[in-house]
């Protein structure tokens, strides 16, 4: 028995053909697709509950997209304590299809469903297409797909995938995202750095913890470049520190930064953020003890700071 072979369980919104399904967790040794066996979930919580309960090993949560921006019940998630761990990123090509049941046709639509992201990624289109049809919010596109099957005024927006998933459905429109890729799938490697043409999606690999026994990454081991930290005032100290003190206290540079509301909300706009931090491959060596001393001067400098994943 090969050690590295042992299959890893992935939760994941579901049902079958959401975008999430489709997500194929990278930095670990197994990612032959029979040595996965996936769990789906019928909210981002539950993914987080799959991964904190040891129902799963790993779980797959969208974090941004590259039309629509952060996705808020992720953030809303990460507020909690223990959360789970970071251990990885994947970023997805999303291309949405207007699904409908069979003979359904155009000037029948009255309402469009949706996860709300993938509505949002399709403004443009419905603005043009169905400027009076109304916008219902599900929880995942391959919901919505499962929902129009029964419905006869009705269209879905998801992914090509779920007209197989599904029988009984058939593709209106292809391609409706707002941002159309042209030409080929570049590398993604960079993609941070090469702005791409296209609708993108870019997933959070979680675990339980950050001790979560995983199955050995691909040699060599990479080194770690990126890292989320939770960070807020302290409620106790006087004068609050502002987050620009917070983040001079962090002396790291910040690549992307979000604001959410702070779960146990003590304070008046009392918020919390999330500090995405990178280094280059030549720095991962140092870059962990550096994270924990910039966390111990945050909390040196009367804030709360919180490692919420290192990958
Ligand atoms: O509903 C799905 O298919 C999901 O996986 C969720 C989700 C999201 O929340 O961002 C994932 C990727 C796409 O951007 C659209 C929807």
């Amino acid at each position: 028995m090969h050690g590295h072979l042992k299959p890893i369980r992935v939760a994941f919104l579901g049902p079958i053909g959401t975008y999430s399904h489709q997500v194929k967790p990278p930095p670990f040794g197994c990612t032959a697709a029979e040595t996965l066996s996936r769990l789906r979930s019928i909210s981002f919580a539950d993914v987080f509950n799959a991964v904190a309960s040891k129902a799963t090993h790993v779980g797959v949560v969208p974090q941004e997209n590259s039309i629509f921006g952060s996705v808020i019940e992720t953030y809303d998630a990460l507020r909690a304590r223990d959360v789970g761990f970071i251990q990885g990123e994947v970023v997805l090509e999303v291309q949405h299809c207007l699904l409908v049941r069979h003979g359904v046709k155009q000037k029948d639509i009255q309402t469009i469903k949706s996860h709300e992201q993938a509505l949002g990624q399709c403004r443009g289109f419905l603005a043009k297409n169905f400027p009076s049809a109304s916008l219902e919010k599900v929880a995942s596109t391959a919901a919505a797909a499962e929902a129009v099957l029964t419905s006869s005024d009705s269209a879905a927006i998801c992914s090509k995938l779920c007209a197989t998933v599904f029988d009984g459905l058939e593709t209106l429109f292809e391609s409706i995202q707002d941002q159309n890729s042209k030409s080929s799938l570049p590398s993604l490697l960079f993609h941070w750095l090469t702005p791409l043409p296209g609708n993108f999606t870019r997933f959070y690999v979680i675990s339980g913890t950050r001790d979560t026994e995983l199955p050995p990454p691909p040699d060599p081991v990479p080194g770690k470049t990126r890292c989320l930290i939770r960070l807020s005032s302290r409620t106790d100290a006087f004068p609050a520190p502002a987050i620009t003190q917070l983040l001079t206290a962090l002396a790291i540079p910040v690549s992307r930064l979000d604001r959410r509301p702070q779960l146990e909300n003590k304070r008046l706009f009392h918020d919390v953020y999330f500090a995405e931090l990178g280094c280059g491959e030549s720095d991962s060596d140092a870059w962990p003890a550096d994270i924990e001393r910039g966390i111990e001067r945050v909390r040196a400098s009367g804030g709360e700071a919180d490692l919420l994943g290192i990958w």
